[in-house]
């Protein structure tokens, strides 16, 4: 997968270079360039912001170098087209379903945006030539987009084949496609078998793997009720046994 990702902040991005995305970059399953939208300005200042028409606090995000930089990064005709992810307050919210598309896009942009946002006909205008995403982490307000596309590039990354080490890793987690999707993963234990007087949940220890499943999809049930309340109103009554019903 190629990603290209646009700030002024480059540096923002040097943790992209630690751990499984690290290694996914140095093996060639991720390809990730960083783009400084400053090296698209003209003026001595290098200046990518302005105030915005109609008033009101802040600054606006000036569309001339937006446009430069995608015309440079992702040229108008490029086959496949990328698909440009715009992280903002503003935009639908970004789910594990919607990181596992991501993760089956062969290039994504990410357009970072810092002040009051990007001025909007860069949007508009990109929409005429590529896919554009505008994605909310949730509701709240960061300085910029940056530390958004940092969370989104691992969320992506790590479901990319051959990044996690054990691909079953993804399957069981919170909101993965199939039986885990409207639940929150349980507790996870590992050694010692007791631990400051706390033992290991027994099942977890019996080698009864049926008992071991039941038991997790209970305690995920247990969760999700005690912390999201609202996944499990949206699931589909289908998806719940007999036993779920009494947990
Ligand atoms: N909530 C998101 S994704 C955001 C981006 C910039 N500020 O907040």
């Amino acid at each position: 997968m190629k990603l290209d990702i646009v700030t002024i902040f480059p540096d923002y991005f040097a943790p992209l270079d630690v751990s499984l995305l690290g290694k996914a970059r140095r093996t060639g399953l991720l390809d990730v360039r960083v783009h400084d939208l400053r090296e698209w300005t003209h003026d001595r200042h290098r200046t990518v912001d302005d105030t915005p028409y109609g008033g009101g606090p802040g600054m606006v995000m000036k569309p001339e170098p937006w446009g430069e930089v995608l015309d440079t990064v992702a040229p108008p005709g490029s086959d496949p087209a990328p698909r440009l992810v715009v992280p903002t307050p503003s935009g639908r919210p970004f789910t594990q379903a919607m990181a596992a598309e991501l993760a089956a896009e062969p290039w994504l942009v990410f357009a970072c945006g810092r002040y009051e946002g990007i001025d909007s006909r860069v949007v508009d205008e990109a929409r005429t030539r590529m896919r554009v995403d505008e994605v909310s982490l949730g509701d709240f307000v960061l300085a910029g987009g940056e530390v958004a596309v940092l969370v989104m590039v691992e969320a992506v990354g790590r479901l990319l084949p051959g990044v996690l080490g054990n691909a079953d890793s993804v399957t069981d987690d919170s909101f993965a496609p199939g039986p885990m999707e409207s639940l929150l993963e349980g507790p996870v234990y590992t050694k010692p078998p007791l631990w400051r007087d706390r033992p290991v949940p027994e099942v977890l220890l019996s080698g009864n793997h049926g008992a071991i499943a039941r038991w997790r999809r209970d305690e995920a049930l247990r969760r999700t009720a005690r912390n999201r309340p609202d996944l499990l109103v949206r699931m589909d009554p289908g998806s719940l046994d007999e036993h779920d019903r009494r947990v």
